[in-house]
């Protein structure tokens, strides 16, 4: 089985978890995409749910497939959010925003009651960070906000590189929101709960990719099957 195929069995674990009704949150990558695809195969099928994107990604591509949508301020709470993850660590801690919509979606997931994460096996660490971190920052004094980022780094015995994003066109990424993504490559990211809370006081940053006591449950799929892992 190849990794998509696994990202696939993943968001099928956790298609079963969705009623007719419900109100739901749609994540964002790969991941999220299979999700996407076979919640409208369901739609087909007669299921009726209502949904809100955590990206403009994810919007066209349900728009694409008739699910039909709604925005967050429409629809302020919702059952459930399903989404893909960079890393799945110990007590269901994440790191988000590989694909740089970790802003939209660590809003869309606390608006749900439940949050379910799909992953394929890799991304099960021990500790958080061998994935680079994502800060979303705004562009208007980076540099600024980069310095004092290191320093919160330093503090906690942080260090590693901490790159602006760039996009394929060999432009800088800039996020749905539009702001930057600095990538921190902290490799062990010991205390979670601790960086997060330094990154949130700095003014610049605007998000991270740290989602903590967000996700309720996992499906991660390996080549034996998929494993719920529910927070503990
Ligand atoms: O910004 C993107 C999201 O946080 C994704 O859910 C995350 O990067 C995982 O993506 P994928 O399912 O493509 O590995």
């Amino acid at each position: 089985m190849s990794t998509d195929d696994l990202k696939r069995e993943a968001a099928r674990a956790a298609l079963r978890h969705v009623e007719d009704g419900m109100r739901l949150g749609l994540g964002t990558g790969s991941t999220a995409e299979h999700f996407v695809d076979l919640l409208a195969e369901r739609v087909r099928g007669g299921l009726k749910v209502t949904c809100v994107s955590s990206s403009e990604r994810t919007q066209a591509q349900a728009e694409r497939l008739g699910i039909s949508l709604t925005t967050l301020d429409a629809m302020p709470e919702l059952d459930l959010y399903v989404d893909g993850a960079d890393e799945i660590g110990p007590g269901l801690s994440l790191i988000k925003g590989g694909g740089g919509a970790l802003l939209r979606e660590k809003i869309v997931a606390s608006a749900a009651r439940r949050m379910i994460v799909i992953a394929d096996e890799s991304k099960l660490v021990p500790v958080l960070g061998a994935f680079p971190l994502p800060i979303e920052v705004v562009p208007f004094g980076l540099e600024a906000t980069r310095i004092a980022i290191v320093r919160l780094a330093g503090r906690l015995g942080l260090s590693g590189l901490m790159l602006v994003r760039g996009a394929t066109n060999g432009h800088v990424f800039v996020t749905d929101g539009g702001h930057r993504i600095l990538d921190c490559h902290f490799s062990h990211i010991d205390n979670p709960a601790e960086l997060a809370a330094g990154l949130t006081a700095i003014p610049g940053v605007v998000e991270h990719g740290l989602f903590l006591g967000l996700a309720s449950a996992a499906c991660v799929a390996g080549p034996g099957g998929v494993r719920v892992i529910d927070r503990a």
